[in-house]
């Protein structure tokens, strides 16, 4: 593949030679109607033809200079031309975050502004024709843009004015999705878009989407009742230029499934998928075409970018079934699948403060075994003794019983505000929503934690070195752990770094510390006493899981750590 750099020199040393994309027919039309005198012979490559437009411009110019961009990520593009919509369900602010979710670039051309909610749409005024011109250039001109999905397109000026400028900066795929009416029923696009849509718009589509009530609409109001009608209709709007038709049937009635059937000239292939039973389904189409477009900028063929965005609307439909925004007949869901899981905790969770690192309880199932307890009895007995933090260390559970194990402990620490983490198990933390993970050297590492786990969670990494601390610190953790104090047989072949070890990777640290390693009721003071200010308190296991009494132990810890005076508790 030719890089960048070998760009840069050929254009230096105008030797007039560029190697350039595996590219579509549109690229090839455009790089034959360049005449660009000094632009000798150009050899299609493994490069993207949205860089080409770039160079080649540069060389138009006479540019002499082409920065070398190696460095530079490509990132897939998609530019959705779309309607906003004001309570974000459909829209301009659906196909951002059905494009976050399935991380792809989204840039925006908006052609109409609408008052909107679950209700219905009160009102609409369209962005003037010579702006939306204006906003296409700006985006095309400069940003390397792969795929473009339509939207809400309110005027045959608009449709126009994005048909030439897209003959104008080509890009890999046109997604169509012809909205015409809402979902409420109100009118988005009048009837008498349709022969500008069928003449100049369809014919350029890589695909298009449909719901029953558009693609009617388009056959001249033919009955769309069965998925055979469907069919039909897929091949009728075939004729009309798309190279795929999707029509998708969310609106089939009397369907236990929703079914879509997509049709590429050749085949027909049937997409079924359980049908959701919720309020929650505006913008369903707008995010399905805006997921597809996505798939599509990553270079997947079409029959997968289908199948992948009817999966994500199916996922991201089930996730919000009960989500209730607004009090109309037509909900928004969560395109990112996360707003759930906070707004249900009953007991919030507070941000993390180093002084929860007071009392660190981490279980140990082997223990636990020995003493037949189970590991929310455990957990609840330390909580009850003082434990500031708990640590779920379960190195032998099978997947499924840890993870049923946490949810219980979850609850219980949520409902006294202690923090619970996870030893290890990212999935695991992410499966339960846990407070955050604690990571050793040799696990996952914790920048990896941190982009998997979010901003907010608590990250803590095993240390035993400045040098640890400092990557602890610049990987984004929240506290450390050092260790091992003392010898454990806890921990198997763990070198011990003693009280002045603690002491050299306390001072370093920029992270706030818990000693572990060997501590209990009779050296915790000791600990505690080499008097680090970012010393914040002390990690247990056998001091309190391997006693008769948790609860009792666990309450003699917390008396002897009170009386230490640890730093800022
Ligand atoms: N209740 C539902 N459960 C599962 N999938 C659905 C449901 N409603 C719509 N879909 C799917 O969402 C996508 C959008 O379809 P549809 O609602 O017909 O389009 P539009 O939003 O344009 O009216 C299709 O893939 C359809 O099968
Ligand atoms: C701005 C805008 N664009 C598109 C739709 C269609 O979405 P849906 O059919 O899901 O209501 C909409 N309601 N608003
Ligand atoms: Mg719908």
């Amino acid at each position: 593949m030719a890089s960048a750099a070998f760009f840069s020199t050929c254009l230096l040393a105008n030797k007039n030679y560029l190697f350039l994309a595996p590219t579509n027919a549109s690229a090839k039309g455009y790089i034959s109607n360049l005449r660009v005198p000094n632009l000798a012979s150009i050899v299609l490559r493994n490069e993207r033809f949205v860089r080409l437009r770039g160079l080649v411009a540069m060389v138009d110019e006479g540019a002499s200079k082409v920065s070398d961009d190696d460095s530079r990520m490509k990132i897939p593009h998609v530019l959705t031309v779309a309607g906003s919509d004001s309570g974000a369900g459909a829209g301009i602010q659906a196909d951002l975050k059905a494009c976050a979710a399935r991380r792809v670039y989204c840039s925006t051309v908006i052609t109409a502004v609408t008052a909107q909610n679950t209700v219905g749409v009160q009102g609409v005024s369209n962005v003037p024709e010579d702006f939306v011109a204006e906003q296409l250039k700006s985006v095309l001109s400069d940003m390397e843009v792969d795929v473009v999905k339509t939207g809400m397109l309110p005027s045959i000026g608009i449709v126009k004015i994005l048909c030439n400028t897209l003959k104008e900066f080509p890009v890999q795929a046109l997604v169509v999705d012809p909205v015409m009416v809402s979902t409420s029923g109100d009118v988005l696009a009048g009837p008498s878009i349709l022969s500008t849509f069928r003449e100049v718009l369809l014919p350029m589509a890589d695909i298009i989407t449909p719901n029953l009530k558009e693609a009617s609409a388009l056959l001249n109001g033919m009955q769309l009742e069965t998925v055979d009608d469907m069919r039909s209709a897929a091949r009728l709007l075939h004729n009309m230029g798309p190279k795929n038709v999707l029509v998708k049937g969310g609106d089939l009635p009397d369907s236990s499934d929703a079914v879509d059937i997509l049709y590429d000239g050749l085949n027909f292939y049937e997409l079924r998928s359980p049908r959701i039973r919720t309020r929650n389904t505006h913008g369903t189409g707008c995010s399905l075409a805006s997921c597809i477009a996505a798939e599509l900028a990553k270079g997947y063929p079409v029959v997968s970018a289908v199948k992948v965005a009817k999966r994500y609307v199916e996922t991201a439909l089930g996730y919000s079934k009960e989500i209730g925004i607004g009090n109309g007949p037509q909900g928004p869901f969560d395109h990112l699948l996360r707003l759930k899981s906070h707004s249900q905790d009953c007991h919030r969770q507070r941000p993390f403060s180093p002084s929860d690192l007071f009392l660190y309880a981490v279980t140990d199932s082997r223990m636990n075994k020995r003493w037949g307890r189970s590991i929310a009895d455990a957990v609840k007995a330390a909580i009850d003794g003082g434990a500031t933090i708990v640590q779920l260390r379960e190195k032998d559970a099978e997947t499924k019983d840890f993870l049923e194990s946490a949810k219980a402990c979850l609850r219980i620490c949520r409902s006294h505000g202690v923090p619970l983490l996870i030893n290890d198990r990212v999935d695991v933390a992410i499966a339960c929503d846990a407070d955050g993970v604690h990571v050793g050297q040799s696990d996952m590492p914790a920048h990896v934690a941190r982009t998997l786990l979010g901003p907010e969670k608590i990250i803590g990494v095993s240390c035993k070195t400045p040098e640890q601390a400092q990557q602890a610190w610049v990987d984004g953790a929240d506290y450390i752990g050092c260790g091992g104090v003392y010898p454990t047989n806890t921990k198997e072949n763990n070198t011990t770094v003693g009280l002045d070890g603690l002491k050299t990777v306390c001072t370093a640290s920029k992270l706030p510390v818990v000693a572990i390693g060997g501590i209990g009721v009779s050296n915790a003071g000791a600990v505690m006493e080499i008097g680090v200010p970012n010393l914040k308190g002390v990690a247990v296991v056998s001091a309190l899981f391997d006693r008769e009494s948790i609860l009792t132990e666990t309450k003699k810890l917390h008396s002897v750590l009170l009386g230490s005076n640890v730093g800022g508790t």
